[in-house]
């Protein structure tokens, strides 16, 4: 009886909030009807959010509201909106979301979280002059290089010894490995702590959705976000200091000595500027770190409003790789064709490199066409900053935004059978051949648009297809099932594709693999 009479009061306090709601918001955009109370539309997602969202887009329109505990969200998933959204009322959605986590973990100053302003726009530059410009990016090509060595080396010893390669760890550790020198000078250390604050940045945190539970720490999120944060300070104080004592030495890093000078040498070479611009000082620096190194924090700033709803994080450029590798072994023909053209461009006498993969138009149509279906961050997530009108909606301040990216690559309106990969799609002369990454083209938005666009677009299209180049030129895989056996013929062609619910979208499964070296390559790995 009382279990029923609770019921009832539930039923009538949602159908009440229904009404209530109705008449106060119209002009925000259309929402899905049973809004309960607290949880709001929580109920109707499930653990892929982009999936959700791209569902409940199919019944409400490109453009429905939402609300996540508390929070009022707004869905977008047109290449319409998107350009109204993130070009034409850019400003009006600068910001991104700030939950605990981000706010102890990365300093509550990164370049990710930070508000747009100032020190934004400061950090924002250096970051795409000097970090992440096109001196840096060829400075460390050495780097990429070797590390595409070292992992071909170990596919080779397996494939020679006839033992099993897990791809995805090992795609993860190589990404891993590049960031983590290229900011620090060090490779191994960072890791481990950049897992964990990942997997809390992709934990849902319910203190930070449903307003009652503002001030208790329901999940002990409190603790572990403490534990990570003097581990993660204890690890960038020894590396800064150590730097610093060398520096004033006069055994730092010197550029006219041929030596590269990684990210924390310049900079601390702002910090020492008297003339720059904004001044930064130790805590900026640990900030800006945090949000290069934790590639998913890179992603997790994507996803940030609303991060907590997902698992650890996983790298950007190591998903795409898998995914692309995935799609080409389940359609062989497609591989032959992008081996045909390395082999043609480069030969077999050398090992493809990143100055090799301008000369390869069906390689990059490859990377495009994965980036389209399997988008690693499938959502850009931004806050609104002032109110604003999009197609007679209101839009009020403080709502998060989601630009379904993940949806819009898979809209039959834009794409001509969108299901399928067909990297021959951006091969087309006209419209859909010129289509590319950098923001530009609505449709196709892997590394977001605008100002708060991914400033790591040109490391990683560097990186990711230079990767993939040598992948092919070298290897055949077979792919080794839950129960260690090879897949064979149809099975093959019918690996699964479904993801693993997270910040970004990677497979739900490693990639195991049998590596099997091509012959008559004359070059060894
Ligand atoms: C395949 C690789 C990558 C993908 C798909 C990707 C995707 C994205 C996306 C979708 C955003 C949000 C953009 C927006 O809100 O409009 C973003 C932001 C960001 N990304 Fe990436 N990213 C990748 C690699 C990287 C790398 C390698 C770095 C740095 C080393 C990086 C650093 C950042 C930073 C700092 C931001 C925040 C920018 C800001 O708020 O101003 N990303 N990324």
């Amino acid at each position: 009886m009382e279990a029923l009479l609770f019921v009832s009061f539930l039923v009538s306090a949602a159908v009440c909030y229904v009404f209530l709601l109705r008449g106060k918001q119209q002009n925000l955009p259309p929402s899905p009807a049973l809004r309960l109370p607290l949880v709001g539309h929580m109920h109707l997602l499930g653990p892929l959010l982009h999936q959700s969202l791209h569902r409940l887009s199919l019944r409400h329109g490109p453009i429905f509201s939402l609300r996540f505990g508390s929070v009022p969200c707004v869905v977008a998933s047109s290449p319409h909106l998107a350009k109204q959204l993130l070009h034409t009322n850019e400003l009006a959605f600068i910001r991104r979301i700030e939950t605990t986590a981000v706010k102890r973990l990365t300093y509550d100053s990164s370049l990710a979280f930070a508000p747009y302003g100032d020190y934004w726009r400061f950090i924002k530059k250096l970051s795409m002059n000097q970090l992440l410009g096109s001196r840096s990016i060829a400075s460390f090509q050495h780097l990429r290089h070797n590390e595409t060595r070292r992992f071909l080396g170990l596919l080779a010893q397996r494939a020679r010894a006839h033992e099993s390669v897990n791809v995805t760890e090992e795609l993860l550790k190589l990404t891993n490995n590049v960031i983590s020198v290229m900011m620090l000078g060090e490779a191994e250390e960072a890791r481990d702590v950049v897992r964990g604050v990942t997997q809390i940045f992709g934990e849902f945190n319910v203190s930070d959705f449903i307003w009652v539970f503002k001030k208790l720490d329901l999940q002990g999120f409190g603790k572990r976000i403490e534990d990570l944060f003097q581990k993660f300070d204890t690890l960038v104080e020894r590396v800064i200091s150590k730097r610093e004592e060398m520096r004033k030495k006069g055994m730092g890093n010197d550029e006219s000595q041929g030596q590269v000078r990684d990210f924390l040498d310049i900079l601390l070479d702002c910090v020492q500027d008297e003339n720059s611009e904004v001044k930064i000082n130790r805590v900026h620096i640990k900030a800006l770190i945090m949000s290069y190194q934790l590639k998913s924090s890179l992603i997790t700033l994507c996803y940030s409003l609303i991060q907590d709803f997902f698992t650890a994080g996983t790298d950007t450029q190591a998903i795409s790789t898998e995914w692309a590798l995935v799609e080409l072994i389940k359609n062989p023909l497609l591989l032959q064709k992008a081996r045909e053209e390395i082999d043609n461009v480069v030969g077999k006498g050398k090992l493809v490199e990143e100055s090799d993969c301008p000369n390869l138009p069906y390689l990059q149509a490859i990377v495009k066409e994965t980036f389209r279906l399997h988008p690693p961050v499938p959502m850009v997530t931004r806050r609104c900053v002032t109110s604003c009108s999009i197609e007679n909606y209101v839009i009020p301040e403080n709502t998060l935004l989601f630009v379904n990216i993940w949806s819009m690559g898979r809209d039959p309106n834009y794409w001509e059978n969108p299901l399928e990969f067909r990297p021959e799609r951006f091969l087309k002369v006209g419209e859909e051949g010129q289509i590319d990454v950098r923001g530009q083209h609505f449709q196709l938005l892997p590394f977001g648009s605008g100002r708060r666009m991914c400033p790591g677009v040109s490391l990683a299209m560097q990186e990711v297809p230079a990767l993939l180049a040598a992948i092919i030129q070298c290897f055949d895989f077979q792919v080794v099932d839950s129960n260690g056996e090879v897949l064979k013929g149809e099975n093959v062609v019918n690996i699964d594709v479904s993801e693993r619910p997270g910040l970004t979208a990677p497979r739900a499964h490693d990639l195991v693999c049998f590596p099997v070296e091509r012959p008559n390559l004359n070059f060894r790995n």
